[in-house]
């Protein structure tokens, strides 16, 4: 698990490993310049191109001529860097590295004003001017120059973050933002880098370790955590000895409706498939045929009419409830019935979600520990329009902890908000997976962790993980534009053995 700091507490973590590794100020200045020149030269390697780095007078500055020198060693002939001398303020690695780099044949030029620049013939430019230590939105010559440079639409690459680019918090729409093709971020992606709204200035990110002491970023306690492959190794458990199917659970799904059946049958093949001992389908009679030619191995109770089937509730490990199953009086009555009678943790989706949102009625009696799986437009349904990403990173957090549950909030990087007020993002999954049905599968998955006797925080941060890697293992060694939900059901086994191995 890697801890997500605020700018402040990097600053704070830098100044830690500074005193206690320790290290320099410079020498750590010359690691990130380094860190930051292998993955640039892995992705632009052709020395032949020329490069332009727009530094400024700071650090990030600092960072620039740094890298300026590096990249003259490794062979690049054609570097120029440009200082935007706005301020008078200079910090102390700035000033050495611009000593350090006088020495060199480089070519430094300097300006005061927007106005001095033509446009830029360089292929590349690197933006070395404001780093992390942004604290007030772009203005005067650094607004001027950052449209200046945009409006030039080369290939740009961010030092740390984009110039005008905040770490964390609102991402206003307004502000004038340096656009990076690529952004190379030091020791760990930026909060708001995870966010959607960030697409606009980040193309794509990298973060390189820059050995920024981890004893003391850990105590730090951040509520954001991102999600690495050793958490969900450690979580996952190899199957026993002399284990029965009673071994790992039973789960019933509660879904589908006449149109939307294929939820039904989505959702409950992926539970079955992440390993649930048992898996039952409570369906409509419509269904059953369907079902039992989809996924023999998975059970039924039927729903006919207007009835609530009788269900034997003691049976059931865990229930994950509502892909395709409706929002009409009937899916309300059955979902009150399952509320009013189940007490265990269960997975609630899609329609479930709706009906939650409209029956506030419902919240009451939601088994505590429960899990709720929205995407953005169920999540605001359920409590509330928000503008922005950042204001529902911290509606989730303060939601799971008032209602005692986990929302796992689906997107590019889904974030899980756990009772305890910890934001988890995960990484996993990819735009191949933009397609209906995808998130019944998760719930299937998160069901079957569930019935398996994961906790609730372990399945959702290992399904999330298991079901985003089951999509990434299929579409990205073929480059495959699309993966259906179906295959990535059946593909969860096997990412969860290569996890396992
Ligand atoms: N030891 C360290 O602290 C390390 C810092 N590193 C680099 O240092 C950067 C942070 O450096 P700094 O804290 O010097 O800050 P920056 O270089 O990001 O900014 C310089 C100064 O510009 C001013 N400023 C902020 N917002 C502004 C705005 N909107 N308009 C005009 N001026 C503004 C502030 O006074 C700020 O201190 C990181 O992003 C990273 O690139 C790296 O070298 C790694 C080690
Ligand atoms: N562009 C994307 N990048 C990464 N993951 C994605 C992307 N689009 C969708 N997903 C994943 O696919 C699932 C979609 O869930 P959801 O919107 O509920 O689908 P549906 O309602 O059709 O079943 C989520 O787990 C989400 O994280
Ligand atoms: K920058």
């Amino acid at each position: 698990m890697q801890p997500l700091l605020t700018a402040s507490q990097i600053h704070e973590a830098d100044t830690y490993t500074i005193s206690h590794e320790p290290i320099s100020s410079i020498d750590l200045m010359e690691r990130a310049a380094k860190a930051f020149e292998q993955v640039f030269t892995a992705r632009y390697g052709d020395i032949e191109k020329s490069i332009a780095i727009y530094c400024g007078t700071g650090n990030n500055g600092g960072d620039g001529l740094a890298i300026a020198r590096l990249l003259t060693d490794y062979g690049f002939e054609k570097v120029d860097v440009k200082i935007a001398r706005f301020s008078e303020k200079t910090s102390v690695d700035f000033n050495t590295n611009l000593e350090r780099l006088q020495q060199t044949g480089v070519i430094i030029k300097e300006f005061k004003s927007t106005a001095e620049l033509i446009i830029e013939p360089a292929d590349i430019i690197i933006d070395a001017l404001l780093g992390n230590g942004l604290n007030k939105p772009l203005t005067g010559e650094y607004a001027q120059l950052g449209q200046q440079i945009n409006s030039w639409g080369k290939t740009v690459v961010a030092v740390d973050v984009p110039t005008g680019f905040y770490g964390e918090g609102e991402i206003e729409e307004v502000a004038v933002v340096i656009k990076a093709d690529l952004a190379i971020t030091f020791q760990q992606p930026k909060i708001n880098f995870l966010l959607p709204e960030s697409k606009y200035a980040v193309k794509n990110w990298v973060a390189v370790g820059i050995g920024i002491n981890k004893t003391y970023t850990q105590q730090l306690n951040s509520p954001y955590q991102y999600l690495e492959e050793a958490d969900i190794k450690q979580i996952l458990e190899p199957r026993e000895r002399f284990s029965n199917k009673g071994t790992y659970g039973h789960a019933l799904i509660v879904a589908g409706h006449a149109e939307t059946m294929g939820a039904a049958l989505l959702c409950s093949s992926a539970c079955a498939q992440a390993g649930a001992g048992l898996t039952t389908a409570c369906i409509p009679q419509s269904g059953l045929v369907a079902l039992n030619s989809y996924m023999p191995e998975i059970m039924a109770i039927v729903r006919e009419g207007e009835t609530i089937p009788e269900i034997d509730w003691a049976k059931f490990s865990t229930m994950g409830i509502g892909p395709g199953l409706g929002k009409d009086d009937n899916a309300l009555a059955l979902l009150t019935e399952i509320f009013t009678n189940y007490t265990r943790p269960v997975v609630i989706d899609a329609d479930a979600l709706n009906l939650l949102a409209t029956y506030k009625q419902l919240w009451a009696c939601l088994p505590k520990g429960s899990i709720l799986t929205p995407h953005m437009k169920e999540f605001d349904r359920l409590f509330g329009e928000h503008k922005t990403w950042w204001q529902r990173l911290q509606t989730a957090q303060q939601k799971a902890k008032e209602l005692e549950i986990y929302i796992v909030l689906k997107n590019d990087y889904t974030i899980v908000a756990s009772p305890d007020e910890k934001l988890y993002f995960n990484a996993t999954s990819n735009a191949a997976m933009a397609s209906g049905g995808m998130g019944d599968v998760l719930t299937g998955v998160i069901t079957a962790l569930l019935a398996q006797q994961y906790s609730a925080l372990e399945a959702c941060l290992a399904g999330v993980y298991l079901h985003g890697k089951a999509g990434d293992d299929l579409a990205l060694p073929n480059k495959l534009t699309v993966v259906l939900p179906g295959r990535v059901a059946a593909q969860v086994a096997a990412s969860m053995a290569g996890l396992m191995a």
